[in-house]
């Protein structure tokens, strides 16, 4: 199910900035040539990443989840001159297509792109984030949250993709992708080291804020 009709979704996407070239030809490349393009986070939602990402304007960020590195050139916007994003992707089958990405934007001096496990990758990270993005496995959204929290500043933000599953957490659907996230959720809403708010963009966004 989709949160929003397709005339809302259009809409919206006509009522922000436009995407930019490199961004709109990784999304049709995507969509034409690489499996699971849905996974991809579109114009709206790179939209809603890269605002939030200049308004906390990092000095170093960390995505768990490349994919086709949309979601990072997004959020790679928003860095401060001399800041560093970091993203962490398992799937080294994308990688030349996703350096070859890179290497077109004019952010890419700013872009660390681990191919590996996450949770093998994290703890090699000595930075501080200001902002993490977590979007990969879903079953483990609980311990990237727990792996990275310590490393994330005061004031920084964890931002998570899918919290609403297509509507399945609200209708309590009872299978398993859809119980972990549940569970991960209200671990979250229940986590009194955070302020937390999510946004129902494209699939759910949840906004965590460490106080
Ligand atoms: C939803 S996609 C990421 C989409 C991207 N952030 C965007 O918005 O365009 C999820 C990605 O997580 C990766 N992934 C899944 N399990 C992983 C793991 N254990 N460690 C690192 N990456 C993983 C997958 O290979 C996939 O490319």
């Amino acid at each position: 199910m989709e949160l929003l009709t397709d005339d809302v979704q259009i809409y919206l996407e006509q009522h922000c900035e436009e995407e930019s070239e490199l961004l709109r030809y990784i999304s049709r490349e995507t969509h034409l040539k690489v499996p699971m393009a849905r996974m991809l986070s579109g114009h709206y939602q790179g939209r809603v990443l890269s605002f939030l990402s200049k308004i906390q304007h990092p000095d170093r960020i960390l995505e768990i989840g490349t994919y086709t590195g949309y979601a990072t050139l997004c959020l790679a916007e928003g860095l401060r001159e001399d800041g560093l994003l970091h993203t962490i992707d398992v799937n080294e089958e994308l990688e030349e297509r996703v350096r070859e990405y890179f290497n077109s934007s004019q952010l890419s001096n700013k872009i660390v792109y681990h191919i590996g496990q996450a949770v093998d990758v994290i703890p090699t990270l000595t930075d501080s984030f200001d902002l993490v993005f977590i979007d990969a496995d879903k079953k483990n959204n609980g311990t990237y949250y727990d792996m990275v929290f310590d490393k994330v500043t005061k004031g920084g933000l964890i931002i998570v993709d899918n919290v609403l599953w297509h509507g399945k957490i609200a209708m309590g659907a009872k299978d398993k992708d859809t119980q972990n996230i549940s569970t991960f959720n209200d671990k979250v809403t229940n986590d009194h080291r955070v302020e937390k708010l999510i946004l129902p963009v494209r699939d759910g966004l949840l906004i965590i804020r460490k106080l």
